[in-house]
C-alpha cells in the first residue's frame, strides 16, 4: 500500500464543524435552525440505514432533521401531496424523496414536483440545467462530495485527463459537468464511460483521475490505474461476510495510485456532509436571505 487516503469520515466532520456557525446566523435571523426533511416510501432496509445516518448527521450539525416514513403502498398521487405539503412548509428548507421508489412511482414525476429552492439533493431539472450552463446551485451530493474531498486534500484536478465510470443522473453526469466547471474544482479534461464504450481498461489507464461508479464490485482492477492516479470510488456493495466493499479493487489499486478513497469512510460520508451543506445553504437564502 503506497496510496495515501482520502478520508472522507473525517474530512465530513470538519464540515459538519464549519457549519455551526452558518446555522448558528441562521437561527438568528430565522429564529429557527435550518430544516431538512427526507421522505422515505416503503422499508427497503438499505434505504432505512442512509436515512437514519443522514437523520443523525443533521442532528449533529444543529439542523432539524426529520424523516417522513410512508409506507409501500403509498400512490404516487399521495406521495405528491407529501412534496406539496413540504414544498409549503416554511420551517422545511430542504427536501429529499429517498430512491429508489417503489414500482408504481415514477420518480421524474416526484422530483420535478420538489421546488427547485428546497431540491438539496440536486435533482430538479432546474438544478441540474444551472450545473450544466455553469451556474450551479444545487449540485447533486455525491460528486460535489467528491469534489470537495480532493480540493480539501490539495489534489489539483486542472487540466487532469479525469476519467467517470458511469453516466447515471445522480453520479456519473453530474460528476463529468462539475470536473469539466470552469474553475477551481474544474477544469479537467473529461471522458465518461458506460455499458457501450469499447475498451475501457485502456481509456482507465490513461486517467491522472478515475471516478468509479459503475456499482459492479471489484469492477476496476489495480493493473487498470496508471501509477501516480488519484481513485475515487462512489461504489458501496456488502458482501456475504457483511464487509462492504467499492466498484474498485482497493488492495490493488492502492499499491499503484498516489491518492485513493476507502470504502467506507471515503464518498459515503461526503454525500452526507454535502446534504447538509447544501441544506443551510437553501435556509441561507430563505425568507430573501
Ligand atoms: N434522494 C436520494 N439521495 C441520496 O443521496 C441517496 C438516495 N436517494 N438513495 C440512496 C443513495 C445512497 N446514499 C448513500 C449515502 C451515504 C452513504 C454512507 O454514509 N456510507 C458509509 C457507510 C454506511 C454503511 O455502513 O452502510 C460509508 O461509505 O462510509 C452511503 C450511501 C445516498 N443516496
Amino acid at each position: 500500500m503506497s496510496a495515501r487516503i482520502l478520508d472522507g469520515k473525517e474530512t465530513a466532520r470538519a464540515i459538519r464543524g464549519e457549519l455551526a456557525g452558518r446555522v448558528a446566523a441562521v437561527r438568528d435571523r430565522l429564529g429557527r435552525p435550518p430544516g431538512l426533511t427526507a421522505v422515505l416510501v416503503g422499508d427497503d432496509p438499505a434505504s432505512g440505514i442512509y436515512v437514519k445516518n443522514k437523520e443523525k448527521a443533521a442532528g449533529a450539525a444543529g439542523i432539524a432533521g426529520e424523516v417522513r416514513r410512508l409506507p409501500g403502498s403509498t400512490s404516487e398521487a399521495e406521495l405528491l401531496d407529501v412534496v406539496d405539503a413540504l414544498n409549503a412548509d416554511p420551517k422545511v428548507d430542504g427536501i429529499l424523496v429517498q430512491l429508489p421508489l417503489p414500482k408504481g412511482i415514477d420518480p421524474d414525476r416526484v422530483i420535478d414536483r420538489i421546488l427547485p429552492a428546497k431540491d438539496v439533493d440536486g435533482f430538479h431539472p432546474e438544478n441540474v440545467g444551472l450545473l450544466a450552463i455553469g451556474r450551479p446551485r444545487f449540485a447533486s451530493c455525491t460528486p460535489l462530495g467528491v469534489v470537495e474531498l480532493l480540493r480539501r486534500h490539495g489534489v489539483e484536478v486542472r487540466g487532469a485527463r479525469a476519467v467517470v465510470l458511469g453516466r447515471s443522473n445522480i453520479v456519473g453526469k453530474p460528476m463529468a459537468m462539475l470536473l469539466l466547471q470552469k474553475g477551481s474544482v474544474g477544469d479537467a479534461t473529461v471522458t465518461v464511460c458506460h455499458s457501450a464504450s469499447r475498451d475501457i481498461p485502456a481509456i482507465v489507464r490513461e486517467a491522472d483521475l478515475l471516478v468509479a461508479a459503475v456499482g459492479r464490485p471489484g469492477f476496476v482492477r489495480g493493473d487498470w490505474i496508471k501509477p501516480g492516479a488519484v481513485v475515487v470510488d462512489v461504489g458501496i456493495h456488502r458482501r456475504e461476510d457483511g464487509s462492504l466493499c467499492g466498484d474498485v479493487v482497493f488492495e490493488e489499486a492502492s499499491e499503484v495510485a498516489s491518492w485513493i478513497t476507502p470504502v467506507p469512510g471515503g464518498v459515503g460520508p461526503m454525500t452526507i456532509a454535502m446534504l447538509l451543506s447544501n441544506t443551510v445553504a437553501a435556509a441561507e437564502r430563505a425568507g430573501g436571505g
